[in-house]
């Protein structure tokens, strides 16, 4: 097996299709013995990615020893399982590219810091962009950021992955191709509010062209490039999924902007909504850096339902008038 996949959900099952269909003998890991069935029975996971009919190169393992002959490997568990799923591994010496996109609750720490302190001797990538995966899974063309430190082990891990229909442009900069990923969940959950309250189009362009200040002022803060935030991984991600309710964290916040309770909308999920998981500690690392975030803020407020929607529309509305410059 010469690309393994760890996570078996809608993106580690979609990159897998990716590395299948260059050709790659491709192991996919999954937790659930559903998913593993499925995709080696029946060619679908139909428990995180029903529809996409998958490469019979594939084969998915519920056991992590298999991934050991693999030459390269994908991360792509949920963020805040990352640390725990690449420590119960053996001592890596492979490239990990690591797809997650999220902030460590409680270290707050960035994936690759996480996945250094895991897997010392393992070099680290960090793939992230507009992607959702039922498109990529179906093979229609997207681009991502790859940002890795040395760029010989970039170019050979991007001509691994790369296919006539998946571009990956590479870069150095993992804070920023880790941040843009992070933070534009939080916002896309802020444009799900808008949409689900009727807040009008409008509302939803301020809020995402706000919220990329917010993400360039929190990247700049940690050592990030504000090329690499308006690249595919912050402006182009943030873009996508403040769109469309295809996106789990905008789906959320509509939810929430239509009056439901988000207690009961994060229980009742069997996805991963992210920007769940990381609003409240970027909010406290934005604090901690003395970066303004106030539309991080509002998402917090109402994922913790200590604020109506219409109580943080009207702070946010309220904030004294500024300069537009950062
Ligand atoms: N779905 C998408 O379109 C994209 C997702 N991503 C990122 O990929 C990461 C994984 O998301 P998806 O594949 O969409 O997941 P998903 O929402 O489709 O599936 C949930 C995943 O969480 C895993 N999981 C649940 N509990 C776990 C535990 N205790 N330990 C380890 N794993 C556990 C499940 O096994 C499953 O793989 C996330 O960070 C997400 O932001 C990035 C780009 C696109
Ligand atoms: O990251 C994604 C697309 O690039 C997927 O977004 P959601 O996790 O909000 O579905």
């Amino acid at each position: 097996m010469r690309i393994g996949v760890i996570g078996g959900g809608a993106w580690g099952t979609a990159l897998a299709q990716v590395a299948a269909a260059g050709g790659e003998e491709t192991l996919l890991w999954a937790r659930e013995p559903e998913v593993v069935e499925a995709v080696n029975l029946r060619r679908e996971n139909s428990v995180f990615l029903p529809g996409i009919s998958l490469s019979t190169a594939i084969r998915a393992t519920d056991a992590l020893d298999d991934l050991a002959g693999c030459e390269a490997l994908l991360v792509v568990t949920p963020a805040q399982h990352m640390r725990r799923v690449l420590a119960g591994l053996p001592a890596l010496a492979v490239p990990l590219v690591l797809c997650s996109k999220g902030i460590e609750e409680g270290s707050a720490k960035l994936m690759h810091q996480v996945a250094h302190e895991a897997q010392p001797a393992a070099a680290i990538a960090v793939l992230s962009g507009p992607t959702f995966a039922h498109e990529v899974a179906a093979g229609l063309p997207a681009a991502v950021t790859l940002a890795i430190a040395d760029q010989a082990a970039g170019e050979a891990v991007a001509a691994r992955i790369a296919r006539p229909n998946f571009r990956p442009y590479l870069s150095d900069d993992l804070t920023g191709a880790e941040i843009g990923g992070a933070v534009k969940n939080v916002l896309a959950i802020a444009c799900g509010v808008v949409e689900g309250r009727g807040l009008g189009q409008n509302a939803r362009a301020a809020i995402i062209s706000r919220g990329f200040a917010e993400m360039t002022r929190f990247g700049l803060a940690r050592g990030a490039r504000a090329e690499t935030l308006a690249g595919l991984a912050g402006l182009g991600d943030l873009v996508l999924t403040c769109s469309s309710t295809s996106s789990r964290n905008f789906a959320l916040g509509k939810g929430l902007g239509e009056g439901a309770d988000a207690k009961a909308l994060l229980a009742d999920r069997k996805t991963v909504a992210e920007g769940a998981f990381t609003a409240p500690v970027l909010r406290q690392a934005a604090a901690d850096a003395g970066v303004e975030m106030p539309i991080v803020g509002a998402v917090c407020d109402l994922l913790a339902g200590s604020a109506s929607v219409d109580a943080v529309v009207e702070n946010l509305l309220s904030r004294p008038l500024r300069a537009e410059g950062l």
